[in-house]
């Protein structure tokens, strides 16, 4: 929008930092967002926004603006686990503990509630989209719409029997009907999730990859989270599960690989051939001891690395303003270079690479003229965040989720100077109480 000629707004934002993403993540410094019919219709300096008629103006003098955060991989129901089976590697922590726990406990409600509680936590600590793989996609779904979040929800897929289906056949079946149903919404896309190479085996595999092919969805694995799941493969097949996927015809750019905390250069070099997308979980690899994901070789592979928090049974939090923190402080760690995985780089992997890696950045992960107003406002006025040299650098490296203030989401204000606009907190955290106390058999 010319600033020599306004026109009529929604929303008008003014910042002293404006961080875009695109084409980088320079702040722009007291600039103004316009917003208008769930777009961003203009970014421009102050002074030429001025003259804007807006039906709502925030002077937010202490802020930064940046595009909201996005979650590339999580199991939002699982909130309530959060802290219910700590310190154990992981097969330890799903074979003896979450499974069972989720074979005793998962039904519709659980998801409703969990997913609920999880969203409230995202959206106040700055998530504007995640995404979830987990039981129960359709109550998940409702709760999203109830929140207004944008989500995509991978539809889960294993050879067993589970609380939600009876196996391949029932997951797919239920699951390509979610995805018709949702072919019209605004805000979640629906996607395959075949849950890991070793509890998926190769006939569901191909039909997988056949018809995701056929709906061009996207599909979201674990992969390579442990060196022992390679073993174990290398043992029974003789194949890594990379190399597996790939002849199994499920490996593409629409393919979302999840922790790959466990690679050689040759896992990496089939990663970056057939253009898949790399999903970082660096704080679930470190709490289960899983493996170190190479980042920064992946990166100059010219592999898209997004970041999840994975669930809270193995995180704690769903706080991706942590996790890029975590991110940043480990790549450099696993790359034996300070330099590697840079503030402005995680902010990127948290933003702009989440939303390639979903499929939706033509949509979300930048501040641009022509995208969705999903946009975050965090206050650096809070001692902790003193003195200011550097923006991003606050961002990344203090301990600033609770300075999230408020939350658009295609210019629906969900978060407003700190408190939820569309759910409950009083009534989530009454339930999820009740959920512990029905768990732990008191
Ligand atoms: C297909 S529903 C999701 C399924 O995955 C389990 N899960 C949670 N975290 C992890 C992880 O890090 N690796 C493998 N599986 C995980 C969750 O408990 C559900 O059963
Ligand atoms: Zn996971």
């Amino acid at each position: 929008m010319p600033a020599q000629s306004p026109q009529v707004v929604d929303t008008l934002i003014f910042a002293r930092w404006i961080i875009p993403v695109a084409p980088n993540c320079t702040p722009l410094i007291n600039h103004a967002l316009a917003i208008r019919n769930g777009e961003i219709c203009a970014l421009l300096p102050a002074q030429d926004a001025e003259s804007i008629e807006a039906g709502e103006v925030l002077r937010l003098s202490n802020h930064v603006l940046m595009p909201g955060l996005i979650n590339a991989h999580g199991h939002a129901a699982m909130s309530l686990f959060r802290g219910m089976a700590d310190d154990k590697p992981l097969h330890t922590w799903l074979n003896d503990h979450i499974w069972p726990a989720e074979g005793r406990w998962v039904d519709e409600a659980f998801v409703r509630d969990g997913c609920e509680l999880a969203i409230a936590e995202m959206l106040r600590s700055g998530t504007t989209t995640f995404s979830d793989m987990y039981f129960f996609p359709e109550a998940a779904a409702t709760v999203i719409r109830k929140a207004g979040i944008r989500a995509q929800l991978s539809f889960p897929i294993f050879d067993f029997p589970c609380a939600w289906g009876s196996g391949p056949d029932d997951y797919l079946r239920k699951g390509l009907a979610l995805r018709d149903e949702l072919k019209h919404s605004k805000l979640i896309t629906v996607a395959f999730g075949p849950h890991a190479p070793y509890t998926v085996g190769d006939d569901a595999m191909q039909r997988v990859a056949t018809l995701a092919a056929e709906a061009d969805a996207a599909i979201q694995i674990h992969l390579h989270e442990t060196q022992q799941e390679i073993d174990d493969a290398v043992a029974q097949t003789g194949k890594r599960p990379i190399a597996r996927l790939a002849e199994l015809g499920l490996l593409g750019p629409k393919t979302q690989c999840v922790h790959l905390a466990a690679l050689n250069d040759e896992d990496i070099n089939t990663l970056a051939n057939y253009g898949c997308q790399a999903i970082h979980c660096p704080e679930s690899n470190m709490k289960l001891a899983s493996g170190f994901s190479p980042v920064e070789k992946m990166r100059a592979a010219g592999i898209n690395v997004a970041l999840g928090t994975d669930g809270a049974a193995s995180n704690n939090d769903l706080d991706l303003f942590s996790e890029m923190r975590s991110a940043a402080l480990l790549g450099k760690v696993v790359a034996g270079d300070a330099s590697a995985l840079p503030d402005h780089f995680a902010l990127t992997m948290a933003t702009l690479n989440g939303a390639k890696a979903l499929g939706i950045d033509h949509l979300v992960g930048s501040l641009e003229v022509g995208k969705q107003a999903d946009v975050i406002a965090i206050d650096l006025s809070a001692l902790e965040q003193q003195p200011i040299y550097s923006p991003v650098s606050q961002l990344v490296y203090t301990n600033i989720s609770h300075q999230v203030r408020y939350s658009w989401i295609m210019g629906r204000k969900v978060l407003d100077n700190g408190e939820l606009t569309t759910l409950d907190r009083r009534d989530i955290i009454t339930r999820a109480e009740l959920w512990r106390t029905r768990i732990s058999g008191e």
